[in-house]
């Protein structure tokens, strides 16, 4: 029996658990769960039909063998039950799927079925009640939600429009670490911060200028930070959601608190936008909440873009582009710091495209397909979502010749099918150049190869994720070399959550290798 599910849920209970030992925590657990056992009794798992899986308990189902490094223990399921296995998470149902082909089955075949979410109680809470377009339910409002996401707001022309922005905020980051040569800095700290920045400067960095803007971006990190470790704990609202009113662990609590703090800040930057606007100033610096509340004003009254909506598109900017973004940064700095000649073959195309006496300007990005081939890579071997965000079908229906109920939480483990030995030689390995021929990309069409997701719930955000990684990590490794701190070792352990960090921060010394100290200024 897996006890480290357990200490994940133990260590969310704080207000009641604090004052208990482990051995007292584990029978007052138990005496709980038992407790539930009698409410629990008359309802009875049928798995008829369902797709196979490990022997379930009463009221628990697999909740006590659950690993909570999720991809990797989906991964071992798979190995035993096959491409599509079951897990009861408490009363909920789990459906794995490990195949190109039964993912295409659900994400392409049947898309309009399982275009649902599967939205966790945290989620609900940070997204202003299912109002962002991650987890709105599929239906005309998410279809509203995800035309002004991705044709308005992550639209070409409108991240070309807000460059500036970008490289304003990425150059006082390389300056950042200019200023800290020759010392240790934790690199994904830093990147979180980078593009942490680099969003809220494109949000409303035409509307909030210098020390204000600073001390907001310190305060959305804080706030981003404790919103992703809440919705990464394991919540019983979520297996049990009959049970989700007494919210047990505190998350949901917790997470209105978090929320109101966002508002807040949203109301201060909408109210110094409107103003700008209402004075006529402030038109030469475009950024995203201007392009929105002109949308909010223009918006067709059959389906208005409300300011609840307006606000949860703002946090799904923040929450869906921070952490994916700036991780995945972190893990190709690691790769490619384990790989000497990754790193010789990447400072060689730089220096031939943007030159020694010159910084990166996104205009060089086009022009590095080794680059984009570490980009792919790092997405392959460590996709930012392991097992993509749980997608729920709408109706029951038959997947692999199994019934799949209404319902149920669907995870696709495109972590295990990416490190798949019969697609990919060597998986384990990070190899940029297997994907030099272009035979791979992430449109979406690919089942082998889909770190983005695919059909209609595909990332919203690519094409901005794809500037910033290729922007940010050329100007790291253009501008500075970077070696570990003496008597430390490079490892590039992964820890699951919805978006999936690395275990240990990776802290690196940068030196300048420009000509010129000027252009670090
Ligand atoms: C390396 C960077 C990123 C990766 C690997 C990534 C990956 C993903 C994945 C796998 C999904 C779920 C797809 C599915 O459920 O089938 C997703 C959804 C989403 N992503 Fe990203 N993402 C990244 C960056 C971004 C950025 C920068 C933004 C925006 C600023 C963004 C916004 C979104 C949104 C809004 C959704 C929900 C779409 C919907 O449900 O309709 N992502 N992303």
């Amino acid at each position: 029996m897996s006890l480290k599910f357990f200490k994940l849920l133990f260590d969310s209970f704080p207000w009641l658990l604090e004052q208990l030992n482990v051995e007292q925590k584990g029978v007052f657990f138990f005496c709980f769960l038992g407790f539930l056992a009698l409410l629990w009794c008359f309802i009875s798992n049928s798995n008829k039909g369902l797709p196979p899986g490990p022997k379930a308990l009463p009221l628990i189902g697999n909740l006590h063998s659950l690993d909570p490094e999720l991809h990797t223990y989906f991964a071992s399921l798979s190995q035993t039950y096959g491409p599509i296995c079951r897990l009861w998470l408490g009363k909920k149902l789990g459906i794995i799927i490990t195949s190109p082909a039964l993912a295409r089955e659900i994400l392409k075949d049947k898309d309009t079925i399982f275009a649902n979410r599967d939205v966790p109680a945290a989620g609900r809470e940070f997204s202003y009640g299912g109002n962002n377009l991650l987890w709105a339910p599929y239906g005309p409002k998410w279809r509203m939600l995800r035309k002004v996401c991705v044709c308005d707001m992550l639209s070409c022309s409108t991240l070309d429009s807000v460059y500036a922005l970008r490289q304003r905020e990425l150059r006082q980051s390389i300056s950042y670490f200019y200023n800290k040569a020759g010392s240790p800095v934790n690199v994904g700290e830093q990147m979180f911060l980078t593009i942490l920045n680099v969003i809220t400067s494109m949000l409303w960095g035409g509307t909030v200028k210098g020390e204000e803007r600073a001390s907001l971006g310190a305060e959305f990190r804080h706030v981003v930070t404790e919103m992703s470790a809440l919705c990464s704990i394991p919540n019983l609202s979520d297996y049990y959601p009959g049970l989700a009113w007494f919210d047990f662990q505190g998350v949901t609590k917790k997470m209105k608190v978090l929320v109101k703090r966002f508002d807040k800040l949203f109301d201060s930057m909408i109210d110094q936008r409107q103003k700008l606007d209402r004075n006529g100033v402030g038109q030469e610096s475009k950024d995203f909440l201007q392009v929105l509340l002109k949308l909010k004003d223009e918006s067709d009254a059959k389906m208005p873009l409300t300011m609840i909506e307006l606000k949860a598109l703002l946090m799904d900017m923040i929450i869906g582009g921070t952490d994916s973004t700036s991780n995945t940064i972190e893990f190709a700095m690691a790769e490619i710091m384990n790989k000497p000649d990754v790193l010789r073959k990447l400072q060689q195309e730089l220096e031939a495209v943007v030159g020694k006496d010159n910084i990166v300007d996104e205009s060089h990005v086009k022009q590095l397909p080794y680059l984009y081939a570490v980009m792919k890579e790092v997405l392959r071997i460590h996709p930012t979502a392991p097992v993509l965000v749980p997608h729920c079908p709408s109706e029951t229906c038959t997947v692999g010749g199994y019934t799949v109920p209404k319902g149920s939480c669907i995870f696709i483990n495109v972590w295990a099918i990416h490190r798949d030995p019969s697609i990919w030689k060597n998986p384990t390995e990070f190899r940029p150049k297997r994907f030099l021929d272009n035979k791979w990309d992430y449109s979406g069409n690919d089942f082998n190869y889909f770190p983005f997701g695919s059909g209609r719930r595909i990332c919203a955000g690519i094409a901005m994720a794809e500037r910033m990684f290729m922007y940010s990590l050329a100007s790291l490794i253009h501008s500075f070399d970077w070696k570990l701190p003496e008597g430390e070792t490079l490892e590039v352990t992964e820890k699951f959550g919805i978006i999936m960090k690395k275990k240990m921060p990776l802290v690196a010394i940068p030196t300048p290798r420009l000509s010129n100290p000027k252009l670090y200024e």
